[in-house]
């Protein structure tokens, strides 16, 4: 599989505090990857490292064979860098159509203010309805975001970012506050990502890392220590010891 990303020796301190020591990961295409670890080892951190919100210290992060550092976030996502947007950035008066017919007007380079038309135009609406069918709400695609479930606005946030065209994927726990009964909706959409598409996830939530990752990414203080196959991982004596300790313990006597 030929390599798309390469975070190469990032590092970043806040103050006296290294939150990025040395990380370097690549990912090819089609590549589903777990970034885990405990709270503060500075996932989000190396998130925002490679989406160009924050600037390394020192280390490069290359897309598609060409160095990206010290291009601005947005040139990141024309390019295919996508990560998920938070509910946060959702427009509560907006619907789930409006919000992907605006994804769609901006990829395309058409003006955002041709929204209040865009179920004039063929293709815009096509893929409006393909995108929120596809994810299971086209139910909900003319409600306002305000009045629809908050999985349903984080199965909207995954939709924004794939009508974006990604090339990778970075999703910042794409479950974390939505109920149980809701979970297996987001993990159907997660299934259902593009095969070519490299994914990396970050989630508290074990069970859901371990049916969606073919490969983990231990952080722990802001170093990796681990990078290896979701078997492996449980084994680990370093990880056991920083993270999955109680996990483990529970799948091997399962
Ligand atoms: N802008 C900032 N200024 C100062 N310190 C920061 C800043 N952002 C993050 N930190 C610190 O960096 C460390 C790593 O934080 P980060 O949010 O990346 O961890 P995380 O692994 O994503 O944690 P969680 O699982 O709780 O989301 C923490 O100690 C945090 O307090």
């Amino acid at each position: 599989m030929s390599t798309v990303f390469e975070a190469r020796h990032l590092n970043k301190s806040f103050g006296g505090l290294a939150v990025a020591k040395d990380i370097s990961i690549s990912l090819a295409r089609g590549d589903r990857v777990a970034l885990i670890g405990p709270n503060g080892a500075g996932k989000t951190t190396f998130i925002n490292l490679v989406t160009g919100h924050l600037a390394p210290d020192s280390g490069t992060v290359m897309f598609d064979d060409a160095d990206v550092t010290a291009l601005s976030p947005t040139k990141r996502v024309r390019q295919g860098l996508v990560r998920s947007f938070q509910v946060t950035r959702l427009f509560s008066e907006m619907t789930p159509a409006e919000h992907v017919a605006l994804a769609v007007l901006q990829r395309t380079g058409r003006s955002g203010r041709m929204l209040g038309n865009f179920q004039a135009m063929q293709d815009v609406m096509a893929e409006v309805q393909e995108s929120l069918h596809s994810l299971g709400i086209d139910h909900v695609a003319n409600r306002r975001v305000s009045e629809i479930a908050y999985g349903q606005q984080r199965l909207l946030e995954i939709a924004l970012a794939l009508a974006l065209r990604p090339k990778v994927l970075l999703l910042d726990e794409p479950a974390a506050g939505v109920p149980q009964s809701d979970t297996s909706r987001i993990e159907t959409a997660l299934a259902a990502l593009p095969a070519d598409l490299a994914v990396l996830m970050i989630d508290h939530d074990m069970d859901l890392v371990f049916r969606f990752a073919r490969r983990v990414v231990v952080l722990a203080a802001g170093a990796i220590i681990f990078d290896g196959s979701p078997q492996e991982v449980t084994q680990d004596m370093r990880v056991r010891e920083a993270y999955l300790g109680n996990y483990a313990n529970a799948r091997s006597a399962a």
